[in-house]
């Protein structure tokens, strides 16, 4: 498709849609905890239908009713063996969090995924899950997917640390403590986002968290509530940086969830002088009203703690980057080669492609601004933040088109992507 290019302005208010986390995490407590669970504002993208469609395969009845998604859920003991391969589509965290979730049930399971899902390494979970006693495999030395998997009522609680920074191992491994034979201890290696930790709160499940340490007892079972899902900043992000480089701008984006695990564009945009102001704080919903308007940016370095709490927003920010006056550098994220794409280099790539300065590292990238942006061909190659990173990019090109391959990626996360742009181009 041909991108909108050369916005003169940006200008109105969005809401933008539910957060993808806790959208699948709202589908798996309510199908593990017994009774009905009302599901508002959830996200109907690709990667959480697939968690939807992966419970109901395994006997979960899950209604979707428009305003509301009504889970019926059966408990740990009421999921059935499935008739058929489970498909996760596109989503590391489906086949990552249902790992866990299978790990405790006495039956055989295949979980395989698309092509993209098929290069992604499992082994972050399947070794830990192996200790356990699970007996699960897939292909070659890093357990690509397709991946099989046979549960056990018997798991050994675990003692573990984990190698990586990863909130989908974190996730695999409490859903599998969960239901183990005692108490384990899961140590994280830098704190990443925590909505499995709150929902076990919320659907009256027992955890202890102290700092990175995480205790969790097993065969504990969860009562049926309501969630609302605030909406996602990793998509409002697009219209964040947006708002920042595209001349003449103002966007407010309300009910965007602020969880403290999450907020690191906040800090980012801040550090970068970024003019970006918070309203409506619900402490309880841990949601905001965010408002940007177009600002001059300085550079700064990104790197650290901060990383898994922006990890997704990467790729936009490296745009943003290219907007600022200096050279912006990004450390400490080798976890972004393990993406849907590999998103040191196919940002890098993007981005230099329309006439960006960005040298990919081991670790991150180092990124010269200011740059005028051109027309160019980008193929998302089946990464919906690919896609949406090289539509914002548009906006700044005076010069060319730009061609976007493969933009169907972007149903993962937001279906109404471009929708929801097109209603802000002045
Ligand atoms: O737990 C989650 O919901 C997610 C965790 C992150 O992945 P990692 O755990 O691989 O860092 C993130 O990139 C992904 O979009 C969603
Ligand atoms: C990495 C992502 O998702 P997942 O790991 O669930 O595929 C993402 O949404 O950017």
């Amino acid at each position: 498709m041909k991108l909108q290019t050369n916005a003169t302005g940006l200008s109105g208010k969005l809401k933008v849609p539910g957060d993808k986390s806790i959208s699948h995490r709202s589908i798996m407590f309510g199908a593990l905890a017994k009774g009905t669970t009302r599901v508002h504002d959830i996200l109907r993208g690709e990667d959480v239908l697939s968690t939807m469609a992966v419970f109901r395969e395994l006997g979960v009845t899950i209604e979707d009713k428009g305003d509301e998604v009504v889970v019926h859920g059966v408990g740990f003991d009421g999921l059935r063996a499935p008739q058929e391969r489970l498909d996760m589509g596109n989503s590391g965290t489906s086949i990552r969090l249902i790992s866990g979730v299978l790990a405790g049930q006495p039956f055989s399971a295949e979980m395989f995924g698309d092509d993209s899902l098929s290069k992604r390494p499992m082994d972050r979970v399947t070794k830990p899950l192996r200790q356990m006693g699970v007996d699960i495999s897939g292909q070659t030395e890093r357990d690509l997917p397709p991946l099989k998997i046979t549960g056990s009522n018997h798991l050994t609680p675990i003692n573990y640390t984990l190698p990586v920074a990863s909130a989908q191992v974190k996730s695999a491994l409490i859903f599998a403590a969960l239901q183990a034979d005692g108490e384990s201890v899961i140590t994280e290696k830098e704190k990443t986002r925590n909505h499995t930790e709150d929902m076990i709160q919320q659907f009256g499940g027992e955890i202890s968290v102290n700092g990175k340490e995480i205790r969790i007892k097993g065969g504990q079972s969860f009562t049926a509530t309501d969630v609302t899902v605030p909406g996602d900043i990793s998509s409002a992000a697009f219209f964040l940086v947006a708002g920042l480089i595209v001349p003449n701008s103002e966007i407010t984006l309300k009910n965007v969830g602020i969880n403290e695990t999450r907020t690191g564009i906040i800090e980012v945009i801040q550090a970068m002088g970024g003019d970006l102001t918070l309203s409506d704080v619900d402490e309880v919903a841990k949601s905001a009203t965010l408002t940007v308007r177009t600002s001059q940016l300085t550079p700064t370095e990104i790197s650290g703690d901060i990383i898994p709490r922006l990890i997704d927003e990467l790729p936009v920010i490296a745009l943003l980057a290219t907007q600022a006056n200096g050279t912006t550098v990004i450390r400490d994220a080798e976890e972004l080669k393990v993406k849907e794409t590999d998103r040191i280099q196919v940002v890098a790539d993007m981005l230099n492609d329309m006439g960006a300065d960005i040298t990919p590292t081991d670790d991150g990238m180092i990124i010269k601004g200011k740059t005028n942006l051109n027309g160019a061909t980008i193929n998302t190659q089946g990464d919906h933040r690919i896609g949406m990173t090289a539509a914002v990019a548009a906006l700044l090109v005076t010069d060319g088109d730009v061609i976007l391959e493969r933009s169907e990626a972007i149903q993962t996360s937001y279906p109404a992507f471009f929708e929801d742009l097109s209603h802000l181009i002045l």
